[in-house]
C-alpha cells in the first residue's frame, strides 16, 4: 500500500444516517486495521448543535454497529474516538464557513497535518454546490498548502440536465481530478474482481464478444421493501436508484474494452467510451424493450403504496427490466438484460454471461449454452457451467458446475465497499470513482426512458406480488432465454 498523507476528513451532513451507519464503521476499520495515517482526523459539520464529545456519543456510543461488534475492543475504539471532532455551521450550510476554516487551521497545527482536506458531501444532493461554493468563498479549495478532494454521494443529478448542472457548479469550485463521485458497488470486491476476471484470464477475453456470447444477464434483485425511505424512494423509483449509477458502473466493467493500465483514467475512459456506444432509443424500442412494475402486498407484506411516506396513487416502480444493445465490434447484435427490484425473493446481484451454443450439437439430448456466473453479492464469487459426459453407455451430457467461492482466497473478511472507497480517497486514486462525463453518458441514456414512463400511455406499470420474481412482462422480454433464478444454487 502506498503510504498516505495525514490529513482531516469533513464530513458534510455528519448528523445523517450515512456517516453513522457506513462512513464512521468504515473509518473504524480502517483505524483498527492500521490503515489510516498516522495523524488523521475526522471533522464532522452540520447544523445540528454539537459538541466534539456529542459528535463521538452519536457516531459511536449511540451507533447499533458499535454496540453489536465491538464492545470488546475497547483500546482500539478509544483511539478512534479520539480523531473524531465536530464542527456546527451555525443555522444553514450557506453561513461563511470561516468557522470551518480556522477550525481546521487549528486542529491542521494542533495535531502536526499539513492542510491536506477531503471535503465529504454527505447532505441532500440539493445542496452541493452551496457547499462547494462556500468552501471556495473561504479559499478552502486553495490548494498551496495542501491537496483537497471532494467526495460526492449520489445521486449525482436526477436527469441529464440537472447533472451538467452539478458538474457544471462543482467544476467551477474545483478541477475534475479534485472531485470523486461515489459509487459504492464499485468498492465491492467482486466488482473490482471484474476487471480481473476479464483481464488477467487468457481463456476468458478471447472468447468475450460477440462471436462466442449470446447474451448477458445481469440480476440485481433485493428482498427488502423501501423501508422507511418511501420518501426518497418515491422521488426516484428502481432505475433512478439502482439502473442509473450501480448497475450501468457494473454494464460498462463488463463491457469495455481493455483498458491500457489499471489506474484510473484508463479505466474510467474505457467506461466512457463504451458507454458512448450504446444504442439510442425509440419510442417503440422503449416500449419494447423495458418492462417496469411495483410490488402489491403478499404473504403479509405491504404494497409499495402502503409503504410510509408513498403516496397512495404513486406511479413509481419498483421493478425495472431492460433490454438494450452497444454498437460497437465486440458486442453488435448481443442483448444485455438487466433487471433491478425491490422485494424480490432474495438479495442478490449477479453477471451471467451465456455463451452460445456449440455449431453442432454431436451429443443426445438438448445441449444446455455454457454459462459464467459472477456472484457479486452475497457469497460472493464465480461459477463456470459446462457439459460432461454422464458415466456409462452412450453419450448423455449433463452440465456440471465449477465453483469458486470467494472467502476461499483469503482468511480476511471481504472488506466493506466503503473502507476500499474512502482509502482509495485519502490515498488519491480515483479509479474507483465515477468521472462526471461517465455520469452523463448514463443519464443520456437513461432520461428517455424514464421520460417515456412518465409520458407514454401504452406503457403500463405492471404489479408483482411482494416476495416473488417481477412480472410475466419481464419473462417476455427475454424472448426465447430465461431469466435464470439465482436462489437455484448457492456458489
Ligand atoms: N443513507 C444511505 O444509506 C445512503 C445515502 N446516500 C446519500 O448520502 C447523502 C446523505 O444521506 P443520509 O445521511 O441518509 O441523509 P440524511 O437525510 O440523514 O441527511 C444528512 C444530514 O444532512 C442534513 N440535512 C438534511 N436535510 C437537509 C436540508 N434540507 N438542508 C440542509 N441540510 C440538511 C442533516 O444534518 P443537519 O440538520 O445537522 O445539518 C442530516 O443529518 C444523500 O445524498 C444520500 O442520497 C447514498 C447511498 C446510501
Ligand atoms: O444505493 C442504493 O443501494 C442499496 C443497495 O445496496 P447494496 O450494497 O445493499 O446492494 C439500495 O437498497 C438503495 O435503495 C440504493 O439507494
Amino acid at each position: 500500500m502506498n503510504k498516505i498523507d495525514d490529513q482531516i476528513l469533513v464530513i458534510f451532513g455528519a448528523s445523517g444516517d450515512l456517516t453513522a451507519r457506513k462512513l464512521i464503521p468504515a473509518l473504524y476499520h480502517l483505524c483498527k486495521g492500521e490503515y489510516l495515517p498516522k495523524n488523521f482526523i475526522v471533522l464532522g459539520a452540520s447544523r445540528t448543535d454539537m459538541t466534539d464529545e456529542e459528535f463521538r456519543n452519536r457516531v459511536i456510543t449511540e451507533s447499533k454497529f458499535f454496540k453489536d461488534e465491538h464492545k470488546s475492543d475497547k483500546a482500539c475504539m478509544e483511539d478512534f474516538a479520539s480523531k473524531l471532532f465536530y464542527q456546527d455551521l451555525g443555522g444553514d450550510y450557506n453561513s461563511s464557513y470561516e468557522p470551518v476554516k480556522q477550525r481546521l487551521l487549528e486542529l491542521s497545527k494542533e495535531h502536526d497535518i499539513p492542510e491536506n482536506y477531503i471535503f465529504y458531501l454527505s447532505t441532500p444532493p440539493s445542496i452541493y454546490i452551496n457547499i462547494a461554493n462556500n468552501l471556495s468563498a473561504v479559499g478552502l479549495t486553495d490548494q498551496s498548502n495542501g491537496w483537497k478532494r471532494l467526495v460526492v454521494e449520489k445521486p449525482f443529478g436526477y436527469d441529464l440536465k440537472s447533472a451538467k448542472k452539478l458538474n457544471k457548479g462543482l467544476l467551477k469550485c474545483f478541477n475534475e481530478h479534485q472531485i470523486y463521485r461515489i459509487d459504492h458497488y464499485l468498492g465491492k470486491e467482486t466488482v473490482q474482481n471484474l476487471l480481473v476476471t476479464r483481464f488477467s484470464n487468457s481463456i476468458f477475453e478471447p472468447l468475450w464478444n460477440k462471436n462466442y456470447i449470446s447474451h448477458v444477464e445481469i440480476t440485481n434483485a433485493e428482498s427488502e421493501g423501501v423501508g422507511s425511505r418511501g420518501g426518497y424512494y418515491d422521488g426516484s423509483g428502481a432505475f433512478r436508484d439502482m439502473f442509473q449509477n450501480h448497475l450501468m458502473q457494473i454494464v460498462s466493467l463488463v463491457a469495455m474494452e481493455p483498458p491500457y493500465a489499471i489506474e484510473a483514467n484508463a479505466i474510467r475512459e474505457e467506461k466512457l467510451k463504451v458507454l458512448k456506444c450504446l444504442k439510442g432509443w425509440t419510442p417503440s424500442r422503449i416500449r419494447r424493450n423495458t418492462v417496469r412494475a411495483q410490488y402489491a402486498a403478499n404473504d403479509g407484506m405491504k404494497g409499495y403504496k402502503e409503504e410510509d411516506g408513498v403516496p397512495e396513487k404513486s406511479k413509481t416502480e419498483t421493478y425495472a427490466a431492460i433490454k438494450f444493445y452497444f454498437e460497437n465490434w465486440r458486442w453488435e447484435k448481443v442483448p444485455f438484460f438487466v433487471r433491478t427490484a425491490k422485494r424480490m425473493p432474495a438479495k442478490v446481484t449477479e453477471v451471467i454471461v451465456h455463451f452460445k451454443p456449440s455449431p453442432k450439437n454431436l451429443f443426445d439430448g438438448k445441449q444446455e449454452n455454457n454459462k459464467l456466473i459472477i456472484r457479486i453479492q452475497p457469497n460472493e464469487g464465480i461459477m463456470l457451467n459446462f457439459g460432461m459426459k454422464l458415466p456409462g453407455q452412450g453419450f448423455s451430457v449433463e452440465n456440471v458446475d465449477m465453483d469458486f467461492n470467494y472467502s476461499d482466497l483469503s482468511e480476511d473478511d471481504v472488506p466493506e465497499a466503503y473502507e476500499r472507497l474512502l482509502l482509495d480517497v485519502m490515498q488519491g486514486d480515483a479509479t474507483l470513482y465515477a468521472l462526471g462525463a461517465e455520469v452523463e453518458e448514463a443519464w443520456a441514456f437513461v432520461d428517455p426512458v424514464l421520460e417515456a414512463w412518465k409520458n407514454d400511455k401504452d406503457i403500463e406499470l405492471h404489479q408483482y406480488k411482494a416476495g416473488t420474481w417481477g412480472p410475466k412482462a419481464a419473462d417476455k422480454l427475454l424472448g426465447k432465454f430465461d431469466w435464470r433464478d439465482p436462489t437455484e444454487d448457492n456458489i
